[in-house]
């Protein structure tokens, strides 16, 4: 088991770059690989759950060529050649890793296709809801089968011959849309799913930049069946879910300015940037590009924080990023509630209960509810053992907790990071040694290199 330590913050970095979007690369690697050429595909995050997803689909006939790889967090530009949206059965069974993401995303795909296929993963993956996938994707046609009444993975799906459905999501979930939105590709005539909240929708933007095309009224959203995706190169932005540690950092430390570059803006993920202003922090952005998905820099300057509430239609906009709010209600002053926000308890752990130990463990006071927490804000944080529970939103959110208490914090399992930030121990340590202005910034050790060879042989 990897474990990070975490002493008080010595030094800020003037600029970090984070990885790609987690989101954004996946749905890259699923149209990329569904096309009917050949997209090239830059600043992908090469996290442990997106390379899942890479495998996944070529497993299933796409081929992906490696073209550069960034020391310290691996390969972040690729060729990817489609094999169309009817794919090819794959080998063996698919593994999915950790990444909720990939399973249900992929079971959409798999609905539309005339095999059956087999999708698992680790042991907090397996314990995840996947019947709020199978039920859409069940009324369109597909066979789903599961463990359990929760439809648990190993799943097996074997697609059909879909039909069209209007389905209205019973919970804000952009992982279910989008199940739904690929499996109405497969089926004749238009799908539409209804959301009762605004969620994410880079599903929705990545389908126009590959040219397919779908339609929004209010809250409904509609596809319609029997579209090839059109190759065509793109750039992911940088993670705002990833930004969001450092932007915690530096709104709560007075005098220090950070500026992260090249985020993604989209305004269905920027709820983070909305609370923290609300909370008392700085924050400038400019958006510098868009290409299908907005982008630019973020300049965060500290202060003193104070407590806010979080809820209603904002949580889904905020939904990854509510651990890393939880650890700035923390350090803020007065009181910060989460509330409506139950569906952190079934993210790759029980988050709500997690934050709420871990704050416990350095010294803060926590009320759990059912649907959130209220945090008592104020209090001296001091160094703990953090439990991570293989969830790397809990050891990133902690690792920063630590550079804001006495003594050291320890993150114990800190390999589950790689999930979705590998380079995140670098970057916290241009805060951790203390030599800023002195010693030149290691970011200089990212140097971009070509890669010979496959991603994967056979
Ligand atoms: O569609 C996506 O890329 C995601 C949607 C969200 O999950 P839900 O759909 O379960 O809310 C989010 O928590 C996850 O990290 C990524
Ligand atoms: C919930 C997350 O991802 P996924 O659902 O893809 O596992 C996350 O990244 O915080």
């Amino acid at each position: 088991m990897a474990t990070i330590k975490v002493r008080k913050l010595k030094s800020f970095p003037a600029e970090i770059s984070v990885p790609g979007d987690k989101s954004i690369s996946h749905r890259a690697a699923m149209f990329a690989g569904m096309a009917d050429g050949t997209t090239i595909v830059e600043g992908f995050l090469p996290s442990e759950d997106c390379l899942c997803t890479v495998k996944a689909m070529e497993a299933m006939g796409a081929v992906v060529e490696p073209l550069e790889e960034l020391e310290g967090v691996g390969l972040v530009k690729m060729a990817i050649t489609g094999h169309g949206p009817k794919l090819k059965a794959p080998a063996g069974p698919i593994d999915c890793g950790n990444s909720g993401t990939t399973i249900r995303l992929l079971s959409g795909i798999l609905a539309g296709q005339d095999f059956t296929a087999e999708m698992g993963g680790d042991a907090s993956l397996s314990k995840r809801p996947m019947k709020r996938v199978a039920d859409p994707l069940v009324l369109m046609g597909a066979k789903v089968e599961g463990q359990g009444e929760k439809i648990c993975a190993p799943l097996h799906i074997t697609g059909g011959q879909l039909q069209p459905i209007t389905y209205t999501l019973p919970m804000a979930s952009a992982q279910v849309k989008s199940a739904v939105l690929l499996a109405g590709m497969f089926a004749p005539g238009k799908t539409t799913v209804i959301e009762p909240v605004v969620t994410r929708n880079h599903t929705e933007r990545i389908m126009s930049h590959f040219g397919v095309k779908w339609l929004r009224d209010g809250n409904a959203i509609s596809v319609y069946g029997g579209q090839t995706p059109k190759a065509k190169d793109l750039v992911v932005p940088g993670d705002i879910s990833s930004a969001a540690f450092w932007m915690v950092a530096a709104a709560a430390s007075p005098g220090q300015q950070i500026t992260l570059k090249n985020v993604g803006l989209n305004p269905t993920r920027t709820g983070v940037i909305t609370v923290l202003l609300r909370m008392g922090a700085h924050i400038n952005s400019s958006e510098t590009d868009s290409e299908g998905e907005p982008r630019g820099n973020v300049i965060i300057k500290g202060g003193d924080l104070n407590g806010t509430v979080i809820g209603g239609l904002e949580i889904p906009n905020v939904i990854d990023e509510l651990p890393i709010l939880a650890v700035a209600g923390a350090l803020a002053r007065g009181n910060t509630l989460i509330k409506d926000a139950r569906e952190l308890r079934v993210k790759e752990t029980d988050r709500i209960a997690a934050v709420a130990e871990n704050l416990r463990r350095m010294g803060v006071t926590v009320i759990e509810y059912e649907d959130g927490m209220e945090i008592i804000g104020g209090a001296k944080l001091h160094g703990a053992t953090i439990t991570t529970y293989h969830d790397h939103r809990i050891a990133m959110a902690f690792a920063i907790a630590g550079m804001f208490a006495e003594g050291e914090t320890t993150i114990e399992g800190s390999e589950c990071i790689n999930t979705s930030y590998p380079g995140f121990e670098h970057d916290l340590n241009l805060f951790l040694r203390g030599d800023n202005g002195a010693a030149p910034i290691p970011v200089l050790t990212r140097v971009p290199r070509p890669v010979a060879g496959r991603l994967r042989e056979g």
